[in-house]
This record gives structure tokens, sequence and C-alpha cells, in this order.
């Protein structure tokens, strides 16, 4: 099989790559992708086990409209008692992969009455709850050869592709089911009660799920350009007379409702991306070699 450590030691005489996380129900975002060679996490040393339904666990190599792209079916969550530093995991791999843009997705509740199950959201910004009170995969001995011991993030939701995001849904017909919105983390795993729904909504919340924000901060921190979208599955409850609840099969539903649009969107937007081809991407045969 073919090692890793080539691709690790002189990136820079590869091809830049695209890397998609799949949120909750997103997975099919990977089907995709041609030429594919995927690899279950369980086969990979060092990385997390998807616990979460909807999250197959399989990381999928292949092309994406021409481009090298590494796509992970299933996140990790900090509520399945991973520490931040393994659910974000993933990223520091691509980036050490030659990746250089990272598109996360999630799936999210609504707090603005204005979006609906089955919209998307951009996301604009986010609000990392978890990182506020310390909850930080940069937590611990800064390593300087990821990046910088206080990261900016402001920005960290690429302006450009959000303005050509926007652009391609136009073009795809989907613009009124698209917009963008701030994005708040929290650490689930229970969906909100009314008092932390009401909190969320006053703070300028739009969508809250329980992922992205520690994926972002540690793409930003490395350098990655980061594009990220949320689909609307659910309206948070608000009102102690409202007797929906939300529930996980439900918010899987919308994910296969909104699959076909989803796969457009990012497949328009990686078509987009201005790459320099030297190589394509080696994709490795079973054989991580010692470097993991
Ligand atoms: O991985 P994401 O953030 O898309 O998953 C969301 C949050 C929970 O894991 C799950 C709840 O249905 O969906
Ligand atoms: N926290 C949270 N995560 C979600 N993921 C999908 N829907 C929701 C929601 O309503 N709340």
């Amino acid at each position: 099989g073919i090692s890793l450590s080539p691709l690790i030691d002189s990136q820079d005489e590869y091809q830049k790559a695209v890397a998609i996380i799949c949120g909750s129900g997103l997975g099919m975002l990977a089907d995709a992708l041609s030429n594919q060679d995927a690899f279950k996490y369980s086969e990979i040393p060092g990385f997390p086990h998807s616990t979460v339904q909807g999250h197959a666990g399989r990381l999928v190599f292949g092309e994406l409209r021409g481009k090298t792209c590494v796509c992970m079916q299933g996140r990790f969550h900090m509520y399945e008692g991973h520490s931040l530093c393994k659910t974000t995991f993933p990223v520091r791999v691509f980036k050490l992969l030659g990746v250089d843009t990272l598109i996360v997705t999630n799936a999210a509740g609504s707090l603005d009455d204005s979006l609906r199950p089955g919209d998307i959201m951009i996301l604009k910004d986010h609000i990392n709850f978890p990182g506020l009170c310390g909850l930080n995969p940069l937590c611990g001995p800064n390593l300087d050869r990821f990046g910088p011991r206080f990261p900016a993030m402001s920005g960290c939701y690429d302006a450009g592709l959000r303005r050509i995001a926007m652009e391609i849904g136009k073009q795809l017909g989907v613009a009124e089911v698209m917009t963008e919105g701030v994005y708040a983390m929290v650490g689930g795993p229970n969906f909100e009660s009314i008092a932390e729904a009401r909190l969320l909504h006053r703070l300028g919340v739009d969508a809250v799920g329980m992922s992205t924000a520690p994926e972002v901060v540690v793409a930003t921190h490395c350098g990655l350009r980061v594009f990220g979208l949320s689909l609307i599955t659910n309206k948070v409850v608000k009102s102690y007379d409202d007797p929906e609840a939300v529930d996980h099969e439900a918010v899987l539903a919308v994910g296969r409702r909104r699959a076909q649009t989803l796969q457009s969107l990012v497949m328009e937007l990686v078509a987009r991306f201005k790459c320099v081809v030297y190589f394509a991407i080696l994709v490795p045969k079973r054989d991580f070699g010692s470097g993991f």
C-alpha cells in the first residue's frame, strides 16, 4: 500500500484538496464523489468511532468536479464522550494531507421563525458556547506547527465562498430557501428547554446545533479556508403552548428530503474553487504508515 508520509513530508508538491464534514443525515454528500475509496473509521489508527445514527463512520476519498476531495461520512460530537481534541482530530489530519478548504455541514434547529425546516443557512458566524466556557480544542500547549497561540476568529467563515454559495443558490432556483445566519453550538445531547431556546433567541442565534464550532476553530487555527452550512431540520420550540417536540429521526428525515439540493450546492461550490493542480492526491490503500 501507499504510505501517507510522502504527502505529509512534501505536501506543497501536491494538489490542494477539499475536505467535507457531513452532518447528521447528510452523509449522502459523499455520494457525489467519483473514483471513491472509502475507509471505515475503525480501520484508521487513532480515529475515534462514530456512535450516532445518521453518521456512517467512513472517510471517503474521491473527486468532486475534478477536485480532490476527502469526505467524513459522520463526525464526532462532544456529547458522545469524545474529548474536543478527538472530535477535531480529523481537521488536523486534513491539514497534513494538503487540504486547504474545509466545508462543514450540520443539522440544526431554527430559533428565527423565518427559518423553516428544509431551509439552508450559510454560516456567517458562530457562537461557541462550550468554547466560551473553556471547553476549547485549542486548550493546552499550543502546537506552533499548526498555528498561533491566539488565533483570530473574526472572518472565520470565508466571505467570498459565502457570496458564491448564495449566487449558486440563485442559479439552482433555491435562493428562497437560503439565507445567512449565526449558528450556536451547545453541548447536547438533549435538545433545548424552552427557557434555553428563548435565551438563545434573545442572544441573536439563528440556528442551534451540537457540533461544527470546534472543527471551525481548529481549521481556522491552522489556516484552512472554511465554508459552513446548516440544514434547518426543525424549529426549536419556544412556547409553553407548543406541543411539538423534536426528535433525531425527524432531523434525519429532513436531510433525506434535501439531499439532492445540498449535493448540487456543494458540487457547484467546489467546482468554482481555485485549485492549482499538480498531481491527484495519492489515495492510501489501507496502510497508514507510522506517521499516525
Ligand atoms: O452532526 P450534527 O451537528 O449535524 O448533528 C446534529 C446535532 C446532533 O448530533 C443531532 C441531533 O439530531 O443532529
Ligand atoms: N441543539 C440542537 N441541535 C439540533 N440538531 C438538529 N436540530 C437541533 C436542535 O433543535 N437543537
